[in-house]
């Protein structure tokens, strides 16, 4: 039976933890974000990054190695880039060994197969099974046996199956050695490391099982043998992802190149009708894979994707090849052959088959037995019935009887006319319904009685096809019994005196059948009007259901819309409660909001208090200071006004004491240059008086000679001298007054000089005083500058205090803004769905007011038919009881007929019956002969029948033959398939 390939996806957990992945899974599809809009890819069964490996391998593996355990050949593959998780699937993490619950598929599905095949050893007595194991790796286009590295392996293509010759074949008993088998070959795997996966396998591994069964069964054997392909495919990523460069580069492109075959197989194979060549023997890949691709076996394709972005396009090809195997169809058939002693095989059959019937047959005749009392039950309430009709029909014939007699006696035709229909009615009334109920129970009963009537015929025949197949197993040359029916006729044979009574009975009947028909006849033509009549009330009975219908369908609309907007308004309620939520939410968020303004506000206040103290606190210091510095000041000023009068007069005083010093030093000087000059002049004089006089005294001593002249000249000279002594003695005292002047004068100087000394220190000490002023009025300047700067810097802090208080004013400004806008938008949406609520509402009511109003209407118009039905239903019904039991008595009296018919039938069957038994008891009786023929003709009847099993059994042993002859070439080609083994 040919079945598509089963395609499976699988999505890892993110490796970026919580960003947004392109890829949104539900049960069996992936919609991915793609650049240019979403895509779905439809597969069997989508596993999120929460799918347990349990739910993996139930979902992916069991039914196919269920299947493989049973003669199928079973493949099942992990597509995907690297890193993606194939791996993890076929095998589990590295840890798996020793977690249990993080194994893999080929663990999981090596368990099972040996948990089933161990079954079926003890729920069978003969079976056996065998399990070979095979793993090789496909790497850079060659073939490896991981079982022994040193393996050269070839493929070998025998048409049926892929052969890998040289490659190590381990026969394994239980799941253990297989898992120690795969756990050694799977350390002997080529791994590698690319850009992507520090882990990543750069090869593809395949684990081959293969599984042999027999079980026998009486003499025949059942051999089936299956294999089951457990493959971990390399990683299909593009060359350009893996940043692989030299050996890597070409394990990549021969990967990629065996991964680009199986596409395009897989393409080729996914298009049937295009019928292109499948090129299975470009890779070993695909060569091997050849029967599981397209091929007999159950295979099931695992492709595994990263949830992130930045592998979006992988998953997306991957989800590309996943689509395309979705498409492949597999004919997988069981690998059986059978063997053996067929003709004890089929005895062992027959005889199974003749103790079941054995078995069906007690089973049958107890249920027979079981309905056999059923029927005779019902039959006995039946007749029990009919004597009550008989009765009430007898009761019925009574008062017909009567009323006739009035009828007849009273002669007032009108009044007995009015009394017969009174008669009527009120038969109709106590009986007639009496009669209806009990025709109704009859009905139901015949029903019954047919149904059962069936019942036992099918049984009957059945057990009648039973015993004869029986007799013709057991007894083949038995006697020929007398039918059912023959039997069933002996056994009701009436006597001569219940032919009388009934006879008289059919009589009475008949003549009553007559009366009975006049009034049918009467009441025929009532009836059919009455008929006409019923079924236009059916019809308008069916129209005025149609219509309870069509309301009833509008009701249930109605409701149904009534549901839909209860639930859009619960879900709108929802909503609301959630905007309610978001809004109180956000009332809370405001309010901290608010709380933290208020929080400002009163920090905003209590800075402005410490401003104002502040402010009020510099104030004063400023006033203080600016007063001090005013009194500072003014003082200084005042002082530097006084320092600069006395300074300008000091100056003055300074200037004119100096002009004076300068004029007297000036004076002096040239007072004492004239000194001196008047002195060097005298000390000329002096020396010329000297030189004169030592002359003179020269001349005097030369001159003795001229002694009176020269005294004369002496006295004269004398007095000249005296003159002039008294002359230079009036220059020294004149100069000694000068120089006492000098000295007073330097004594003034000096006095002059200390005065302006003290003058200057006293300057000094002003300047002094001065510069401290200065320093101070410096330090002023400065304090008033560092004021200024504080000032500067308190304006500043207080404008950025103010724009930073403007900034989150304006924020709360727009938050309170945007959060009333949000408000005001919920509030409007909220309105406008409660409006569109009130409105649908209103709507619904209106509608539902409309359509009970018109319920409403309909049910009173209804009401009204109804009433005028229910009271024509009730003439109806009165008229169609009266009909029925028109009807009634019709059919009791059609019945009573047929009764007559059957007892005239069974009279004269009987009858003929009678003569043919007498005929042939004379006849037995007077020729013996008959007999003997008899019992010769039985005795012909055996042999014959004696010869037909001869001849069944020749044919059996010729079919026999001829199966064996069949079964020897699928013997011969066992063995061929063992030689190579
Ligand atoms: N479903 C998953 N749950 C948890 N971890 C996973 C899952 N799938 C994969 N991983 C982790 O991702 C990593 C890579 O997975 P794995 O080795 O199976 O990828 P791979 O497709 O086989 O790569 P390569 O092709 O290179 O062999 C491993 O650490 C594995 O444990």
């Amino acid at each position: 039976m040919s079945q598509f390939i089963k395609t499976y996806g699988r999505i890892r957990p993110s490796a970026n933890g919580s960003a947004a992945s392109p890829l949104a899974a539900t049960d069996k599809a992936v919609n991915v974000d793609l650049d240019n809009g979403r895509k779905t890819y439809e597969l069997h069964r989508i596993f999120n990054s929460t799918a347990t490996q349990e739910d993996v391998f139930v979902c992916v593996s069991k039914k196919i190695v269920e299947d493989s355990a049973d003669g199928f050949n079973g493949t099942i593959f992990a597509y995907g880039q690297t890193g993606s998780g194939k791996t993890h699937t076929m095998l589990g993490p590295s840890n798996s060994w020793s977690d249990p619950e993080l194994k893999g598929l080929i663990p999981r599905s090596i368990e099972y197969l040996f948990e089933l095949l161990d079954a079926k050893t003890r729920e069978f007595q003969k079976f056996t099974f065998s399990v070979n194991v095979e793993f090789v790796e496909l790497y850079n286009e060659e073939i490896y046996d991981l079982l022994n590295l040193k393996n050269k392996v070839q493929l070998r293509d025998l048409g049926k199956e892929i052969q890998l010759d040289g490659a190590k074949s381990e026969t394994v008993d239980n799941s253990l050695d297989l898992m120690h088998v795969v756990q050694r070959g799977w350390t002997s795997r080529s791994t590698g490391s690319t850009a992507m996966n520090n882990e990543s396998s750069r090869s593809h591994a395949l684990l081959i099982i293969k599984i042999k069964t027999q079980e026998v069964t009486g003499g025949l054997v059942k051999e089936r043998s299956s294999t089951l392909n457990l493959v971990d495919l390399a990683g299909s990523e593009r060359q350009s992802h893996t940043k692989a460069t030299g050996d890597r580069l070409k394990e990549a492109t021969n990967i990629n190149s065996s991964l680009t075959v199986l596409g395009r197989c897989i393409r080729i194979l996914s298009k049937p009708a295009a019928g292109g060549y499948v090129p299975y023997r470009d890779s070993h890949l695909t060569h091997i894979l050849k029967n599981s691709l397209g091929g007999n076996s159950k295979t099931a394709v695992i492709v595994n994707m990263h949830p992130d972005r930045e592998f979006l396009a992988e998953s997306t090809s991957t989800l590309n090849f996943a689509q395309s195997c979705a498409l492949i169809k597999n004919a997988a058939t069981r690998n059986e052959v059978m063997t053996g002693d067929q003709e004890n095989s089929y005895k062992k059959a027959i005889q199974e088959l003749r103790q079941e019937v054995d078995e069906t047959r007690a089973k049958v005749r107890e249920e027979f037995g079981k309905k056999l009392d059923d029927a005779e039950e019902m039959q006995r309430r039946l007749t029990k019935e009919n004597d009550l009709l008989k009765a009430a029909k007898i009761d019925l014939q009574s008062q017909l009887d009567l009323a006739r007699v009035k009828y007849l006696f009273n002669g007032d035709t009108e009044q007995s006319l009015e009394e017969h229909k009174k008669l009527i009615s009120s038969l109709s009334d106590d009986n007639v319904s009496a009669l209806y109920t009990l025709k109704l129970e009859k009905e139901a009963s015949e029903k019954r009685c047919h149904q059962l009537q069936q019942h036992l015929n099918e049984l009957r025949s059945q057990y009648e096809i039973n015993l004869s197949e029986t007799l013709r197993l057991q007894t083949p040359s038995g006697k020929k019994r007398s039918t059912r029916s023959e039997r069933r006729q002996t056994l009701y044979r009436p006597s001569p005196d219940t032919l009388a009574e009934r006879e008289v009975e059919e009589r009475e009947l008949a003549e009553r059948l007559e009366e009975a028909n006049t009034m049918i006849c009467k009441l025929e033509s009532e009836k059919q009007t009455l008929q006409s009549k019923w079924e236009n009330a059916t019809e308008s009975l069916v129209e005025a259901e149609k219509r309870i219908n069509q309301l009833e369908s509008d009701k249930s609309d109605l409701i149904a819309d009534k549901e839909k907007l209860s639930e859009e308004l619960e879900s709108v309620i929802k909503d609301n409660e959630e905007n309610v939520e978001k809004i109180s939410k956000n009332h809370d968020t405001l309010e901290g909001l608010l709380v933290k303004i208020d929080d400002l506000n009163k920090e905003i206040k209590n800075r402005k208090q410490e401003k104002v103290a502040i402010e009020e606190k510099h104030g004063k210091e400023m006033e203080e200071i600016t007063n001090h510095h005013k009194s500072v000041k003014e003082e200084l000023e005042s002082q530097i006004r006084n320092l600069s009068a006395s300074n300008s007069s000091f100056s003055e005083s300074q200037k004119e004491a100096n002009e004076k010093v300068e004029l007297l030093q000036q004076q002096l000087q040239s007072q004492l240059q004239e000194l001196q000059e008047e002195k060097s002049a005298l000390q000329k004089e002096l020396a010329n008086k000297t030189q004169l006089l030592a002359d003179a005294k020269n001349d005097a001593k030369d001159c003795s000679k001229t002694s009176s002249e020269l005294q004369s000249n002496i006295v004269e000279k004398c007095e000249m001298i005296s003159t002039l002594k008294k002359k230079v003695e009036e220059n020294d005292s004149e100069l000694k007054i000068k120089a006492e002047l000098i000295v007073s004068l330097e004594q003034d100087i000096a006095k002059k000089a200390e005065l302006i000394k003290q003058q200057a220190a006293k300057l000094d000490e002003n300047v002094i005083a001065l510069s401290e002023q200065n320093s101070m009025k410096r330090r002023i300047e400065e304090a008033i500058a560092i004021e200024e700067s504080w000032k500067k810097r308190y304006a500043a802090l207080e404008d950025r205090r103010q724009t930073e208080f403007n900034d989150h004013q304006r924020d709360i400004k727009t938050l309170k803004a945007k959060k009333d806008a949000e408000l005001k938008g919920y509030k409007e949406t909220l309105e406008l769905k409660s409006n569109q609520l009130k409105e649908q509402g209103a709507k619904a009511e209106k509608q539902l007011s409309q359509s009970k109003e018109v319920f409403d209407k309909k049910m009173e118009e209804m009401q009204q038919q109804f009433a005028q039905l229910s009271t024509d239903a009730l003439k109806k019904q009165e008229e169609k009881i009266r009909s029925d039991s028109s009807l009634q008595w019709e059919s009791t009296i059609r019945d009573k007929q047929d009764e007559i018919t059957e007892l005239r039938n069974l009279n004269e069957f009987y009858s003929k019956q009678h003569d043919e038994d007498s005929h042939a008891i004379a006849n037995m009786m007077n020729t013996k002969q008959g007999k003997v023929s008899y019992v010769e003709k039985i005795r012909l009847e055996k042999i014959e029948q004696e010869k037909t099993i001869i001849q069944q059994r020749a044919q059996i042993a010729r079919l026999s033959k001829g199966q064996r002859e069949a079964n020897r070439p699928v013997l011969r080609s066992r063995n061929q398939e063992a030689a190579p083994q």
